[in-house]
């Protein structure tokens, strides 16, 4: 169906023209924009169901346009909704396409998206900021909203956060949208806490009943009346009435049902009045509207397009792809480790479904530690696991890793405890974009003592190096992008993963590519295409970043006339940097090296092969980077 009010929705101005039924409406119409996205490409699709109410009601109470209320959300993976009512409705259609929108907040794109995120778990913070610098500023009179998942929420910063605002009495709201959901089901104590401040609504309700029924019990009632009382008293010291945010100096209001837009926009007007910290609490169903994805919110967080879409909004299939990835290979090689060696215990950061951990999860649950969107957390309490003896695989997307920098750093190279660290979504994750592009780990890897840095060359690779990786004593880490499994052609027999050992592919005397991770299949193809017109180009699988193998490579540097090394990681710091590090402190001459890799700037969203191409990385680009600096080479000597 053609929407008739969305198309004339230019800014949330527009929405308070609106009668409260063409607000129903306009929800429904939210609703069949998101479905027709998923007709054509996976996007975030159960969690935008989820807060089209909750996106309404705050715009239509509070006016987050420039400088004025300011309001954050949190990750940012649910904004679709805020998208379409804030001037982008005829963009909608490019969302997660190279030049089309942002699946996640942009400011480049609205001034109604304040900061570009992707990252669970600031929003707090930089609310709390934004409210600090608005009073500085002369803006006191801006309210500050940020709106938080219960996935999120039990994020150690979000602590901090509330810490600091409680402490500070700071006007505050913060909008918890409890969908009893991260990706997967969420684990932890917190969420169990929520769990009773929901029982605490229901009772509050029940109550009212409850007292009436006293009320209205006549005096030959007595009995029945006190054991009534009893267990309205009982219910109620075991029933949680937000005490926990309250401790921390928040008032806390609901829990509320966060698809009733009238009754929201009530409870957000009288919020609006009050001062203080507050926290609402906010009942979602992940993935309202549309009935398969509020069954299954795991496999409609991020589903794969439909194959078609019914009258009825039914989804009638997914289009699933055979191809298996490395993320497979990895978990795969994990399950297998977990049977043979009871010491092997697996952690993830609430990220089980995208490190396709679930038959980990349900074969081995006293090994497997879903510590929630928590990866500091979940690095330091790798490292006493280490310590206790047994080996801990931290298995967390390259991206969301940075936040366990300093983890990284004291509670395991320091203690060169043997934590294994399987570093997923390493490279340009396509339609994520600039906050999920995991292109930084080779950096801030190799550069702590003790660590021990690597990358599959590909499918080949992928297991064996994790068995060497579990079999060694002392931090390791090895990276592998999101992509599908790939096996170059070799000449030679495979050669056993080995420490700081490269494979070489094959030698040429024309040059060399040196490829630090997956993109081995490109430098492989460019070497076959330049072959054929004469140019011989070795290749060689680095496997290693740290320790480095410099006979192999500085062999290269040393003796051939061009080495380009290839990387699908940033060229500050990266690997090409480790052979030109390598090769100065041995006093070779490095102009015959090229380093190609992710350039200094932050890569939008796309195709993962579109970027790559951008970057120079394509079969194409490095057959004719090769090209070129032989005739350069040729002009020079001419
Ligand atoms: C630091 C970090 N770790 C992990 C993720 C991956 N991630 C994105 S959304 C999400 C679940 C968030 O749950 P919640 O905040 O409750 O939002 P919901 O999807 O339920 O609306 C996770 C784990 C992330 N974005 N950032
Ligand atoms: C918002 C977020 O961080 C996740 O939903 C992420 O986008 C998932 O990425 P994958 O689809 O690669 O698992
Ligand atoms: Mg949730």
């Amino acid at each position: 169906m053609t929407p008739k009010l969305l198309p004339q929705i230019k800014s949330p101005h527009d929405l308070h023209a609106l009668t409260d039924e063409q607000l129903q409406e306009l929800t429904h119409e939210i609703r069949d924009e998101l479905i027709r996205v998923l007709t054509t490409r996976p996007a975030h699709f159960a969690s935008n169901l989820g807060v089209v109410e909750l996106t309404l009601a705050l715009h239509l109470t509070f006016d987050f346009s420039k400088n004025k209320d300011r309001l954050i959300w949190d990750t940012g993976h649910q904004i679709y909704p805020q998208k379409l009512i804030t001037g982008r409705y005829d963009r909608f259609h490019t969302i997660r396409t190279k030049g089309g929108l942002m699946g996640f907040p942009h400011p480049g794109e609205s001034e109604y998206d304040l900061f570009m995120t992707g990252h669970a778990g600031c929003s707090v913070s930089t609310i709390s900021g934004l409210k600090a610098g608005d009073e500085l500023m002369g803006r006191a009179d801006n309210h500050a909203v940020a709106v938080i998942g219960d996935g999120a929420f039990p994020s150690g910063i979000v602590f901090e956060a509330l810490n600091n605002i409680g402490g500070m009495n700071q006007n505050t709201l913060v909008v918890l949208n409890d969908n009893q959901m991260s990706i997967c089901p969420r684990t932890g104590g917190v969420g169990k806490y929520l769990d009773q401040c929901r029982m605490t609504g229901l009772y509050q309700g029940g109550k009212r009943r409850l007292n009436q029924i006293l009320n209205n019990i006549p005096l030959i009632g007595e009995a029945a009346r006190s054991s009534l009382e009893a267990l309205r008293d009982g219910l109620k010291a075991w029933l949680k009435d937000g005490m926990l945010f309250e401790e921390f100096g928040f008032r806390y209001f609901g829990p509320v049902d966060g698809h009733d837009l009238p009754a929201l926009r009530r409870i957000l007007k009288d919020l609006k009045g009050q001062k203080g910290p507050i926290l609402l609490h906010v009942l979602t169903n992940k993935g309202h509207g549309v009935p398969q994805a509020a069954e299954d919110p795991v496999t409609y967080h991020t589903p794969p397009v439909f194959e078609q879409v019914g009258p009825d909004r039914a989804i009638v299939a997914l289009k699933k792809s055979g191809a298996k990835a490395y993320t497979d290979a990895i978990s795969f090689g994990l399950h297998q480790a977990m049977q043979d060696d009871p010491k092997v215990a697996v952690l993830t950061a609430a990220m089980c479904q995208g490190n396709k951990l679930e038959k980990i999860r349900e074969d081995f649950p006293e090994r497997f530690f879903d510590v929630g969107i928590c990866e500091s957390h979940a690095v330091a309490f790798a490292g006493g696991m280490a310590k206790a003896g047994m080996v801990p695989v931290v298995d967390i997307y390259s991206t969301f890793l940075q936040r366990s920098f300093d983890q990284i750093f004291q509670e395991v190279c320091l203690q060169n405890l043997h934590v294994v660290f399987c570093m997923d979504r390493a490279g340009l994750t396509g339609p994520e974009g600039p906050t999920h592009h995991g292109v930084f780990d080779v950096p801030y890897m190799r550069l702590f003592p003790h660590m021990v840095s690597m990358a599959p060359g590909d499918e080949a690779d992928a297991q064996p190096m994790l068995k060497f990786a579990l079999k060694h004593n002392g931090p390791i880490s090895l990276r592998y992008p999101k992509a599908n499994l790939e096996k170059v052609e070799r000449t030679a027999p495979f050669t056993p993963i080995e420490l700081g050992k490269a494979e070489v592919i094959e030698w040429g005397e024309d040059g060399c590519f040196v490829a630090f991770g997956t993109l081995l299949s490109n430098c492989v193809a460019a070497a076959k295409k330049l072959r054929a017109e004469g140019i011989q180009m070795g290749v060689v699988n680095a496997r290693f970043v740290k320790p480095l193998d410099k006979d192999t490579i500085l062999k290269a540097v040393e003796t051939l006339p061009l080495v380009v090394t290839v990387e699908e990681g940033t060229i500050e710091g990266g690997f090409g940097s480790a052979v030109l590090e390598a090769a100065n402190a041995a006093g070779l001459d490095t102009r015959s090296v090229v380093r190609r890799g992710i350039p200094d700037k932050f890569i939008e969203h796309g195709e993962r092969n579109e970027l790559l191409a951008d970057c120079g990385l394509s079969v194409d680009d490095l057959v004719e980077l090769v090209r070129s600096s032989r005739t350069a080479e040729v002009a020079k000597c001419e």
